[in-house]
């Protein structure tokens, strides 16, 4: 039997940063437990290998059917293996809004202002334009400008700038709003993810792939260790300081209820003793809800699937093994805005994604010949779904249901967001592409519109909310991410976030990580 003084669930975001600041004075021996391998291959560390990431790097999740989506089941990617979802995401660096923290803080998480996690968020970066008020210039998770933008986003934010909607360098600065192209987590042209910015290798620090962790060990109202699976071994790891979980926004409320923490009557109905009852684990789900927008060109600056695609790909790949250069280093959602649907909204409440490539199911469908897509999502979506167990089995998948599109003022927002789009695609100099649109409709008129949205929208992987946290005695973790009502328990990852940021959700997840770790060194002090 190992004894360790923490334990660490996963090594995704949260995880890979909890783990590395807990190790790093060298004064406890950490143990970090993740399920995947190591994703040490040029598939995940090559950024434009992105739609060809290993499948054992990905849950490949699905959705229950959702009846927003005429009962399609939705996909739900999630990274398995070291670094998690960010060694397969689109490595785009965005932390979300000022709006949205100070609202964790009126809602009851205090502490976590916009003002008091700057300093984490600065804390974890090394940005290469240097440091600046917003900005780090020391941490392990490096940001870059992108090394080569296709032109055809480039021509995206200088569309944008021809319908007068502004230009913003920097949407982690000053202010959100504005159009432009993203930077991104990594370094000298390869994927940064968190796991190679946090898990230097250190002697206190053991990481163990391959490793599924089945259940919490609680014994008299404290978690003590961990059940986990290697292979076909069962093994029970000791942890006599306490467990950071951090296995997501599903695998953590899962983990959660597999060891009889959760709501007690679906708790019951699996066969699970109830160790704690809490109906907000795996409730409260929220998730960016997307429509994809295509458009076709006979230009070949998209990338795409032809004769002359594959011959520049190839290239393009030796390019990349010798210089790190090249259109292989695209994180594909290369532009972006932040745009409000109406004056009156707090914050920009749609986000734009530009993607050199026609875009077709997530792109698990090859589409002949080279366009663009824009993705526009609903930043603050007001539905709420949840994850529940579909069985006892800690290998199963669990039932995830976002509820996409329940509340209508999600699709009324995202209407206008799609409409946008399209404003900008026929704006020049994107016009100049003469695009055709892959899916044309009377897009004035809000049936068909809905019709089509109905039809194609899906998430854009940033599901969070399922292990809420608040001051409220029915939030899962306080604003110290201490589990409430058990002790040796801390959660630290996306599902702790209580409403869904504006903004892509890698770095609050890193930025929670680094908090956790200064958390649970206070508590064990
Ligand atoms: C395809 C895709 C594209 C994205 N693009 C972007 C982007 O461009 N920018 C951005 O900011 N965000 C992006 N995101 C979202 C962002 O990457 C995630 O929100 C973030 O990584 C979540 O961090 P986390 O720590 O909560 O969970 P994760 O990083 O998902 O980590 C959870 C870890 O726990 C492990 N685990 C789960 N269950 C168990 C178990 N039972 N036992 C052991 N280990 C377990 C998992 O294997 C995983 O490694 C994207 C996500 C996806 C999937």
């Amino acid at each position: 039997m190992d004894q360790f003084d923490i334990i660490v669930i996963g090594g995704g975001s949260a995880g890979s940063a909890a783990a590395g600041r807990l190790s790093e004075d060298g004064r406890r021996r950490v143990c970090l437990l993740e399920a995947g391998g190591s994703n040490d291959t040029i598939r995940v560390k090559t950024p434009g290998f992105m739609p060809f990431i290993p499948e054992a790097s990905n849950w490949r999740f699905e959705t229950v059917p959702q009846k927003g989506l005429n009962g399609r089941l939705g996909y739900q990617p999630r990274g398995r293996g070291l670094g998690g979802s960010s060694a397969i995401n689109a490595m785009v660096y965005i932390r979300g809004n000022r709006f949205d923290y100070d609202q964790w803080a009126a809602l009851g998480c205090i502490g976590w202002s916009y003002d008091d996690v700057l300093p984490y968020f600065r804390r974890a970066e090394h940005n290469e334009r240097g440091a600046d008020a917003f900005h780090g210039g020391d941490g392990p998770l490096n940001v870059m400008d992108q090394r080569w933008p296709n032109p055809g986003s480039k021509a995206f934010v200088a569309s944008a700038a021809a319908l007068q909607l502004g230009a913003n360098p920097d949407f982690n600065g000053a202010a959100q709003d504005g159009f432009g192209l993203y930077q991104v987590t990594q370094k000298d042209g390869e994927r940064w993810s968190a796991a190679r910015a946090y898990l230097t290798p250190r002697p206190n620090l053991t990481i163990r792939t391959g490793a599924l962790v089945e259940r919490l060990v609680i014994e008299e109202g404290r978690v003590t260790g961990v059940a986990v699976r290697f292979g076909g071994q069962q093994e029970v790891l000791r942890a006599s300081g306490g467990v950071v979980l951090s296995a997501g926004a599903f695998g953590s409320p899962q983990i959660l209820m597999l060891s009889g923490i959760g709501p007690a009557a679906h708790l019951s109905g699996q066969g699970i003793p109830v160790a704690l009852h809490r109906e907000a684990v795996g409730s409260d789900l929220q998730d960016h809800i997307d429509y994809v927008s295509s458009w076709e060109t006979q230009s070949r600056d998209f990338f795409g699937d032809s004769l002359a695609g594959t011959w520049r790909m190839a290239k393009a790949v030796i390019e990349h093994r010798f210089k790190r250069t090249g259109i292989m280093t695209t994180c594909f959602a290369e532009g972006g805005g932040f745009w409000r649907t109406s004056a009156d909204v707090p914050a920009a409440d749609i986000q734009y994604h530009f993607v050199p490539a026609m875009l077709e199911d997530h792109g698990r469908e090859k589409v002949k010949g080279h366009g663009f897509s824009i993705h526009a999502c609903v930043l603050r979506p007001e539905s709420r779904g949840t994850v529940r167990l579909a069985s006892s089995d800690p290998a199963a998948a669990p039932a995830i249901d976002p509820n996409f599109l329940d509340d209508p003022r999600d699709i009324a927002v995202l209407r206008k967001g799609v409409r946008l789009s399209h404003r900008i695609a026929e704006a020049p100099p994107l016009s100049d592409y003469k695009p055709k649109d892959r899916y044309p409709i009377d897009l004035d008129n809000d049936a068909e519109l809905d019709a089509l949205i109905r039809e194609r929208a899906d998430t854009v992987y940033h599901p969070v909310g399922t292990c809420r946290m608040g001051s409220d005695d029915f939030s899962v973790v306080d604003p110290t991410l201490k589990a409430r009502g058990i002790d040796g328990l801390w959660i630290a990852d996306a599902s702790v976030m209580p409403r869904l940021v504006s903004g892509n959700t890698n770095a609050p997840s890193i930025m929670i990580g680094e908090r956790a770790a200064d958390f649970v060194k206070a508590a064990l002090a």
